[in-house]
């Protein structure tokens, strides 16, 4: 996935899974709403829905949930399976390559089960197709023979609720989007939100970790558990050949300054977009193809995975004639905005 090792260091803050997360995710993984830290309303609102499908007797509807990656939808995924009592099985989109496979999945399927498809939004149509009637009347529809001797007949499937995920709920087809009866958006997390998982996931790793220690990690995790998991395991080995294994303000820092995370948590491809916009298009806009290819990556990494923590911090705006680039970016970089003399960090006051 990386082309060398700098690459990786590179991208230590992007929020995408690597393998290199796997063992740290399995173990860190909360197993219940109860652990599941932040995201109130999503929480609140899957308390009520799981409560009355239990009370009831029935599968929960079909749920979906979408945000950013490194926000926890697999986790939230796990977890209602947990409290709801029933399986999971758990697939991808790309996974899924012909209707037969989607047809196999569904009929091992279990009265209640759920089925878990990540990257909902990359479904083939022939495939999508297989899923409406299973959805909607827990049914396939399968066609037997060829020509005009053709026939379709109708197999009947335990009922079920389909969990599916994306990072990019606007890709869905409205056919797929309107069959899921609960629809979640994940939301970045606040710092202190991301302070209680990185105590949290120090508990569990037993790695000493002081509350300054610990909120000047979250602070730089851009918003995502992933990638506050991910620096702690990171800073662990600082604090463990630099002092005396515990994570410190000052540890924490010194080890984030090395990894190029500045204060906010920003890193070098998000400095780049920044300084790419303001001082090759002026400030901006620009559309984000431009963008994209003037800093080396795909437009679709730097809409997912870049964009939306910048945007929360008020540095970038998408406007129909594309992003630009907020005095506040300008600020944080120390630069001028046209038609000033001081750098904006001065100016701005
Ligand atoms: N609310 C939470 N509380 C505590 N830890 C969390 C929470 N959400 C996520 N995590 C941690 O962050 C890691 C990443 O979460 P997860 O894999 O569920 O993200 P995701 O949204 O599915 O990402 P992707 O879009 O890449 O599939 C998990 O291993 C978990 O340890
Ligand atoms: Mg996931």
């Amino acid at each position: 996935m990386f082309d060398n090792e700098m690459d990786f260091e590179n991208r230590i803050a992007a929020p995408e899974y690597t393998p290199a997360d796997g063992e740290i995710e399995l173990s860190l993984r909360p197993r219940t709403l109860g652990e599941y830290i932040g995201q109130e309303k999503v929480k609140e609102n899957m308390r009520v829905f799981i409560q009355a499908a239990k009370g009831r007797g029935e599968p929960l509807d079909h749920v979906l949930l979408y945000g950013p990656p490194g926000l926890g939808k697999t986790t939230l995924s796990g977890i209602i399976a947990n409290e709801m009592n029933v399986n999971i099985r758990v697939t991808s989109g790309p996974a899924i390559e012909k209707p037969g496979d989607l047809a196999a999945l569904l009929t091992n399927l279990a009265p209640n089960d759920i089925l878990f498809i990540d990257e909902i939004h990359r479904l083939s149509r022939a495939v999508e197709e297989v899923l409406y009637p299973a959805m909607e009347d827990y049914a396939l529809d399968i066609i037997i023979g060829k020509g005009p001797s053709a026939r379709s007949i109708r197999i009947d499937l335990p009922h079920f609720t389909l969990i599916g995920a994306t990072t990019r709920a606007g890709q869905l087809t409205s056919p797929l989007r309107d069959r899921f009866g609960v629809i979640q958006r994940l939301e970045l997390y606040t710092a202190d939100e991301l302070c209680t998982i990185v105590r949290r996931s120090a508990g569990i790793l037993g790695v000493e970790c002081d509350p300054e220690g610990a909120f000047e990690l979250a602070r730089r995790s851009r918003g995502t558990p992933r990638v506050a998991n991910r620096l702690l395991k990171r800073v662990r080995d600082f604090a463990q050949v630099m002092g005396d294994g515990r994570i410190t303000k000052e540890i924490a820092a010194i080890a984030l300054d090395r990894l190029e995370i500045d204060h906010l948590g920003l890193e070098t491809t998000d400095r780049r977009m920044l300084e790419t916009i303001i001082r090759n298009y002026a400030g901006g806009p620009v559309g984000l193809d431009t963008l994209a290819a003037a800093v080396g990556e795909e437009a679709i990494t730097l809409e997912d995975v870049y964009e939306p923590y910048l945007m929360q911090l008020g540095f970038l705006a998408r406007t129909p004639r594309g992003r630009c680039a907020t005095a506040l970016a300008y600020g944080h970089l120390g630069l001028k905005m046209p038609g000033e003399d001081a750098p904006g960090q001065l100016t701005l006051g």
